[in-house]
């Protein structure tokens, strides 16, 4: 499998952007959260000032083959449609980017549909779906390579555009099962503490989603002491492209947005493998899915937001990007009380 080369992002700066906060004009520690985003996005960039440059939301959608198993509220279709509805600009993510003037990619990285020719899509299509994972592996080794490497070339490519800071999103009907197995295998926990109920299902589905992911479980019998194949097992292509793509930002020294469950089921995969991949990870919000919440505070980290969102496609990073703009330009821009004449603490 493709190895990256990821350092711990070094310290030595540490005391004096934490100097150059303190002696902003505000009582010490006042502006919170933005205080450690503004330091961590600086030791990211050793420097003390720090830029976000051409945000990219890289947005990653495919199949799912245990949605046969009536995991989710929605059918298959619904992941090709709301590609179309992606490229006319009609979902969340792209009224979010737009906004905040996030450029957004939108990649197949395994729909199970047939894109006409001419489509404005990217096409890393790996495989049209993952196999049923209740019966096999949702990917093969191959194919899980190609993914990883799929996703870690277009995270280049936005760098080569002078892209530094990079959100990842994704669709795919049936994901947050193959997040919760992720979850439950990386995390060591029962899997019915990490299945939520996704797009909305119902009672009597819930209960067949957690008996079908511990039947799943059971089947592969993995002890997750080896995080690829827990990916190569359980899926998806977003997941493995959205791995790859953190992987090779951290590599890169860039600013990490992660979303919400699914996106940090595809980090928890990269962390448990590289784990200084935390350090350039900047945790946007906490999802309503249930599981997100111990999914976080088994990596340790603290989400800017928790608005109630339950919907992935990156719509939480892209929802906190102001936020994290604001811990930026309050580090650059704020006078100091030295420089504004302001009376510092006796
Ligand atoms: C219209 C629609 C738009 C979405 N955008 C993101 N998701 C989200 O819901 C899906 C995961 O939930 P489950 O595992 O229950 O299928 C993923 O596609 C995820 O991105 C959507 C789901 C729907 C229905
Ligand atoms: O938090 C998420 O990423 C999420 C939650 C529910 C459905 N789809 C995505």
């Amino acid at each position: 499998m493709t190895t990256f080369n990821i350092q711990p992002v070094n310290t030595v700066l540490f005391e004096d952007i934490q100097q150059k906060i303190n002696l902003k004009t505000k009582p010490l520690g006042s502006l919170g959260q933005l205080e450690r985003i503004a330091a961590q996005i600086a030791l990211i960039q050793q420097t003390l000032t720090p830029e976000l440059q051409k945000p990219h939301m890289l947005v990653y959608a495919a199949d799912h083959g245990i949605t046969n198993s009536g995991v989710s509220a929605f059918p298959q279709e619904v992941t090709f449609q709301m590609v179309m509805n992606f490229l006319s600009g009609g979902a969340a993510i792209n009224v979010f980017c737009k906004q905040h003037g996030i450029e957004m990619c939108i990649a197949d990285a395994g729909v199970n549909h047939d894109f006409p020719k001419g489509t404005p899509l990217l096409d890393l299509k790996v495989a049209k779906g993952t196999a049923n994972f209740l019966h096999e592996a949702a990917m093969s080794e191959e194919q899980l390579q190609e993914a990883i490497e799929k996703g870690a070339d277009q995270v280049t490519k936005a760098h080569q555009e002078g892209c530094n800071v990079v959100g990842f999103g994704e669709m795919g009907i049936g994901n947050t099962s193959a997040a919760s197995m992720l979850m439950a295998l990386l995390c060591k926990l029962p899997v019915a503490g990490c299945v939520g109920r996704g797009t909305g299902i119902d009672d009597p589905q819930f209960a067949n989603k957690i008996n079908i992911l511990e039947q799943a479980k059971d089947f592969h019998k993995l002890s997750g002491e080896d995080p690829w194949k827990v990916l190569q097992t359980f899926g998806g292509l977003e997941i493995a492209m959205i791995c790859g793509g953190m992987l090779k930002a951290a590599e890169l020294g860039m600013v990490i947005l992660v979303d919400g469950f699914i996106s940090t089921s595809a980090f928890l995969v990269g962390y448990k493998l590289y784990p200084a991949l935390k350090d350039y990870a900047v945790f946007c919000h906490q999802s309503d899915e249930s599981g997100h919440r111990r999914m976080l505070e088994h990596i340790g980290a603290e989400p800017i937001l928790n608005l109630g969102m339950r919907l992935g496609e990156g719509s939480g990073a892209a929802v906190a990007y102001p936020i994290i703009q604001s811990a930026i330009s309050f580090l650059n821009e704020m006078a100091s009380f030295e420089s504004a004449g302001v009376s510092n603490k006796e």
